[in-house]
This record gives C-alpha cells, structure tokens and sequence, in this order.
C-alpha cells in the first residue's frame, strides 16, 4: 500500500535490497540497496569496484547471488522468466559483440525485433534510434567500416530502440571524440526525463553534465549516494587549479 502523500510511482524501475552479485567466484556487489526512478543515475567506483558487475545483474544478464531485485515492478531471481523484463530494458554492455557485415540500419533493426518489437513498427523505431545517436548519416555503412567511437553510438542505438523506460549503460561515452561526447550527454539528459538511466562512468565531466544521482562504489559496497552538487560539496579547500571539485569530492569519499 502507498502512504497518502507518497506520489511516486507503485513501480519504481529500480528497487534492490541487500544486493549481492559474482563476478566468478569473488562477490563483486556486497549488499547493495538502490531506489531509482526517472533520471540520469552515474556509478562511480575505481577500477574493480563492482560497477560492471552491478550493471550486468541491473540488466539481468547476471542473477543475484543475494538480496533482492525489482526491475519495472517484477522480481529477478534466477531460473525467473526475464522476457517481459528484457522487453522493456536497454542494454548497452562494456563490450558488445555484433556481425560486422551488418549495416547499421541492420544492425539496430535486428535488436529491435530480438526485443519483440512489432514488425510493422520496426524500422520507423530503428530510424529514430539512429537519427538519436548522430548516425543518420552513416546508417546504410557497414559496421566493419566504422570506428570504435561510432561502434560505440551504433551500441547506445540498440540500446535505445524501441524507447525503453528503463536504460542500463557501461560507459556510453567511452571512446567517442569531446564534441560528440556533449551532444551524447545532452541525448542522456533528455532520456532521464522520462526513462530511468543508469550509467557506469569513469569520465567526472558525464557526472557534472547529464547525472541527477550519483552512487560511488567501493570495493562492491555504496561509499556515497546524493547528487553531483552533493559529490562536490565533499571536496576539500585547496584547488589545485587542475582537478574539478567533483573529482576533488569523489578522492575525498573514497578516501
Ligand atoms: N569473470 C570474472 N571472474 C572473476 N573475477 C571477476 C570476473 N569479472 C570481474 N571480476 C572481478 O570482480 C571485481 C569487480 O569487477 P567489475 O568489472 O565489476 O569492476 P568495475 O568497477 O566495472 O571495474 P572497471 O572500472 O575496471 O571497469 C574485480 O575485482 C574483478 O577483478
């Protein structure tokens, strides 16, 4: 039952309780809890924090080892029937394998119908997916042709397509030039008005630009929670002159 005054949705995209994930043998998430609705929500950590590891269980390719999981109002537990989940999710993975003979019109049009997209509505969806990412121009190239930057908008497009309301992404900017990096944060942006966006980042200037939560893991665990505004009130006195305050706040938090 919601509390009178509660106007947040009854299925929150996002709900976990005291999740754990592996990665091998190790547990890689140690009991972490998240709360996520509409927005841009950064996952900050050092190498080998669990960030990877935390997106692949969000995008229910790795089960929970414990804990518990909510996505779009359904549990996740192994052995569970994630179509329904999968049909309304994006997932653009680290790495991403794909055939290289495909164009990218191809390409986004395949994952389309893989999500169960209807036919008839397929190729407009895959256009718009496209044309979102800055490929109008290089839709009917093959995938072979192009660079690893715009490999890497050809796998925030698969991702997108279809308008999921729910959008996992390991480091979407990765790889692409600075100018087309801030019209991809601008793209994030827009997508947290009305889509819950969970992005895995090592780049500040992602966080300071398009993110309105942030969590930083630390060692598989959660070392803050808040908002950009909030990492950078962590910085301690003394700029150097060379490192932003979000930096300076994120040094602090893991300090
Ligand atoms: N397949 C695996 N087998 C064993 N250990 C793994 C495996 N994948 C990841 N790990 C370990 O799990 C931990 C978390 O890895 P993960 O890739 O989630 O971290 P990350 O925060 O995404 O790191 P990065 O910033 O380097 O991408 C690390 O200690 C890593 O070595």
């Amino acid at each position: 039952m919601r509390a009178i005054g509660d106007d947040r949705p009854a299925a929150w995209p996002i709900r976990a309780e005291g999740l754990s994930v592996r990665a091998g043998r190790r547990l890689a998430v140690d009991g972490v809890d998240l709360d996520l609705g509409p927005g841009v929500h950064g996952v900050l950590g050092p190498n080998g924090a669990g960030k990877t590891t935390l997106l692949r269980a969000l995008a229910t390719v790795t089960p929970p080892a414990a804990g518990t999981l909510e996505l779009t109002g359904q549990p996740v537990h192994a052995g569970g029937d994630l179509r329904e989940i999968r049909r309304r999710l994006g997932y653009l993975p680290q790495t991403f394998g794909y055939y290289r003979r495909f164009t990218v019109r191809e390409f986004v049009e395949y994952l389309a119908w893989l999500k169960e997209l209807p036919a008839h509505d397929i190729p407009a969806a895959a256009q718009r997916a496209i044309d979102q990412c800055g490929l109008t121009d290089r839709a009917d190239e093959k995938l072979r042709t192009l660079s690893g930057g715009m490999i890497r908008r050809v796998g925030l497009a698969q991702a997108l397509v279809g308008d999921p309301g729910l959008l996992i992404l390991d480091e979407p900017t990765s790889g692409v030039d600075p100018g087309n990096r801030q019209e991809l944060r601008t793209l994030l942006r827009g997508l947290g008005r009305t889509a819950c966006v969970v992005i895995a980042t090592h780049v500040i200037e992602d966080v300071a630009a398009a993110c309105t939560g942030l969590i930083v893991l630390r060692e598989g665990r959660v070392a803050f929670r808040g908002t950009p505004a909030e990492l950078a009130a962590r910085a301690e006195p003394g700029d150097d002159g060379m490192t932003s305050t979000y930096e300076r706040g994120y040094a602090e938090v893991l300090r």
